[in-house]
């Protein structure tokens, strides 16, 4: 596999202050481990603090590490010269939040849901903030990275933009008539677009290397269609072209010839990095300590931080063996939902270039998707278990005349929520040949439906639980509705009754959730209704945008009849 390991940065001069910041944070992060010790210990936390002062001046002050520090000492050399994780974000009431908007939710009639409904829109003014000016103009203090407009963060310990996380917020922020802030969520991301030529896995410096799940011109999409407002697009439309030559570069893409010898190209996560991710570091270190050679210290970073840029951190799904988190090998895997997110970006950028008077370039990406769509059903589609798999590609450099052989027991036979994901693309079809047709949608959902996915409350992310938050048995917002969505324009009566059912189970189970613990989570345990879920590496969060969105995105999309029964059943 090919790997450029730089990140990449805006401005060649602000690397080495970025760089100079978080490898100071970094020691604090390690000293503070070894002063406070791992009880409820965070790392992300101290990579997140804005410097008070100046650089150099705090890192003569660390205390040495030997003695290690004592509690007392840590805590007075971060109070002296650091502010608190999250200061460098400021409260921003956003000016469309209307509390009861207009015309909201118009197909609830049950009054326990519409008045949970209005809890949930008003959680946007929590989660709505602005970048203190202090980040510009002292860049070289904070990891925190400036934008131009309001942000919405996902909540708690994610307390900046997260990429894949704001299409939902997106969604939510449609549901609760707040197109304004909407468009400057959009908008953001386009500035990374433009500053650092792909969007981030979130905005902080330590998130350079790496993008996420491509949504972007969903979200573009989505804020177009509600506001019918063009000249967003036009301002949208060069930043997803940029973004697309990103996911097409050399490090993202992969050649692979079929049994017919045609040869197809897909795309690939994978990071430009290979050390521990600053925010996790002294886990990554952890893990790494059991492997000996520096060389396969550098491999393991590169999958962790290629994992990250899934979305999907950390699940079985790209682990060699599901057991031992040394063998991630993202990417040798080619990921059914990577390729659907990118399939249907071509098709938007289509649709856009027409709107702006592009001919041309909405031809040549019209033919893009074409090709993409061949690509996945030669090499992801699998006739016999009526899902997409992903692709396993070969270690050892195997890359022949122009393609890697696709060979049938590369493909992953193992059951991921994400092998259905493609049924997505049945809502977003806007006019163009669907994805799968009927026939075979059907058949994708009987394949569902037996996979022992569907659970009590909500579609489990795989089979297996390893106590990965990306595995058994967690379940979480984004997957439940780009697959329910799928589901209900895929074209049959029981397929929309299906839909609905899991919007249902999701529904309450967040609902009974909330009125347990007073708040929306980051993930549930689809095993039982009104159970948050657990595992990964840092402590179960809640807030939570992308949970926020979904449940106001289901119910604008299912509504909730008066009688329907909102609590666990
Ligand atoms: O700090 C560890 C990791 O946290 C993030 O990943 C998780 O939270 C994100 C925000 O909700 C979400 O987008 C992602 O799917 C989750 O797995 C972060 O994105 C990772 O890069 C980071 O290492």
């Amino acid at each position: 596999a090919t790997t450029q390991m730089a990140p990449t940065t805006a401005v060649a001069g602000d690397e080495g202050a970025a760089s100079a910041l978080l490898e100071l944070l970094q020691r604090v992060q390690t000293e503070a481990l070894r002063a406070l010790g791992p009880e409820g210990f965070d790392p992300k936390l101290y990579v997140d603090l804005p410097l008070s002062t100046d650089e150099r001046t705090a890192a003569a002050a660390l205390p040495p590490p030997e003695p290690a520090p004592s509690r007392a000492e840590m805590e007075a050399y971060l109070a002296r010269y650091f502010g608190k994780a999250g200061s460098d974000l400021v409260e921003a009431d956003p000016p469309d939040f209307d509390p009861e908007p207009t015309g909201f939710l118009p197909r609830v009639g049950s009054p326990e849901a519409r008045a949970w409904a209005l809890e949930v829109h008003a959680l946007w003014k929590d989660l709505a903030r602005r970048v203190a000016p202090a980040v510009s103009e002292r860049p070289e203090r904070h990891t925190l990275l400036p934008l131009p407009g309001r942000v919405v963060v996902p909540g708690s310990r994610f307390r900046e933009v997260y990429y894949w996380d704001s299409y939902w917020v997106v969604r939510g922020l449609l549901v609760s008539k707040m197109y304004d802030t909407a468009k400057e969520v959009v908008l953001n991301l386009v500035y990374l677009v433009e500053t650092y030529g792909f969007v981030l896995n979130g905005a902080r410096s330590y998130y350079t290397n790496r993008s996420q799940p491509p949504l972007l011109s969903s979200m573009v999409l989505d804020v177009y269609g509600a506001t019918g407002d063009v000249e967003f697009v036009r301002r949208a439309f060069p930043s997803l072209l940029k973004e697309h030559s990103f996911w097409m570069s050399e490090v993202h893409n992969v050649p692979i010839r079929d049994n017919h010898g045609q040869v197809h190209n897909l795309s690939r996560y994978q990071a430009r990095w290979n050390k521990p991710r600053p925010e996790s570091a002294t886990i990554d270190e952890e893990l790494a300590s059991k492997i000996n050679c520096i060389a396969d210290k550098e491999k393991l970073y590169h999958q962790i931080a290629s994992t990250a840029e899934s979305g999907w951190d950390f699940s079985s799904r790209w682990m060699r063996n599901s057991t031992d988190m040394t063998t991630l090998a993202t990417t040798y895997i080619i990921p059914v939902d990577l390729n659907t997110f990118i399939f249907k970006m071509e098709r938007d950028i289509a649709a856009f270039a027409k709107l702006v008077g592009d001919n041309a370039t909405s031809e040549e990406f019209l033919k893009a998707s074409k090709a993409r769509h061949i690509a996945i059903d030669s090499i992801l589609w699998n006739s016999e278990m009526e899902q997409w798999l992903d692709y396993w590609l070969p270690t050892d450099g195997d890359c022949q005349q122009g393609g890697y052989q696709w060979k049938s027991d590369s493909q992953n036979r193992k059951i991921f929520a994400s092998n259905f994901i493609p049924l997505w693309l049945n809502a977003h079809h806007s006019g163009s040949v669907q994805f799968a047709d009927a026939a075979k949608s059907k058949r994708v959902m009987a394949s569902l439906q037996k996979s022992g996915l569907l659970c009590a409350a909500g579609i489990a992310t795989s089979l297996t639980n390893t106590s990965q938050q990306w595995d058994f048995p967690n379940g979480w917002a984004p997957v439940q509705h780009l697959i329910a969505e799928g589901l209900l324009h895929s074209g049959s009566e029981e397929a929309i009754k299906l839909a609905e059912d899991i919007a249902t189970r999701w529904v309450r189970t967040n609902y009974a959730a909330y009125k347990a613990t007073g708040a929306m989570h980051e993930k549930y345990d689809v095993e039982a209704c009104g159970k948050s879920g657990g595992g990964g590496e840092y402590k179960p969060q809640t807030g939570f945008g992308w949970s926020n969105g979904v449940v106001l995105s289901f119910l604008e999309e299912f509504g909730w009849p008066e009688h329907k029964e909102i609590g666990c059943t």
